[in-house]
């Protein structure tokens, strides 16, 4: 399934000297997102900060949106993650993508500008309407959770 989104090219390196994003391979599910920044970063461990990605996008359905997700080789191998653990990314945000860098590991991560730091997906959203009632009708689960199953 593929979707059409707006995109606006918010820094005239991207698509010049770096490549707009694209899917890597014929089945990604995610696009590669780079750090537009204007000079490499040390990212000491422990600190986070916000960086821009260069570009805005508006997805303007809202049974679709967007979350930024870390990098499995950066994430698991350099501890570079997203400071708010997922970034979401409303259909009718318009603003300039940005990331939260987080490092963490135990040893400094450098971000060179152009960076692919973190990537982009497209989910799907159902949008709920609350019905109010004064008791649920009993499920099998009940209200048991967090372990009520046990482990094995
Ligand atoms: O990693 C992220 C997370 C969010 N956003 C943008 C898009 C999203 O639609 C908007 C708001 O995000 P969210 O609702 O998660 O943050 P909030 O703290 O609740 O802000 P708001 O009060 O603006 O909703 O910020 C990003 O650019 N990057
Ligand atoms: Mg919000």
């Amino acid at each position: 399934m593929s979707l059409q989104v707006e995109f606006r090219c918010l820094d005239e390196r991207l698509g010049r000297d770096f490549p707009l994003p694209e899917y890597a391979t014929a089945h990604s599910a995610g696009l590669d997102l780079r750090a537009m920044i204007d000079q490499a970063i040390e990212l000491a461990p422990g600190d986070a900060q916000l960086v821009p990605t260069g570009m805005a996008i508006h997805i303007g359905d809202p049974g679709v949106c967007a979350v930024i997700l870390p990098r499995s080789g950066l994430g698991h191998k350099q501890g570079l993650v997203m400071g708010n653990l997922v970034g979401l990314i409303d259909a009718d945000y318009q603003g300039p993508l940005m990331v939260s860098l987080w490092n963490r590991g135990r040893l400094p991560v450098t971000i060179t500008p152009g960076d692919r730091v973190a990537q982009l997906v497209f989910l799907p959203v159902v949008r709920a309407v609350f019905h109010q009632v004064d008791q649920f009708e009993r499920s099998a689960r009940g209200e048991g959770g967090f372990g009520h199953t046990g482990v094995r």
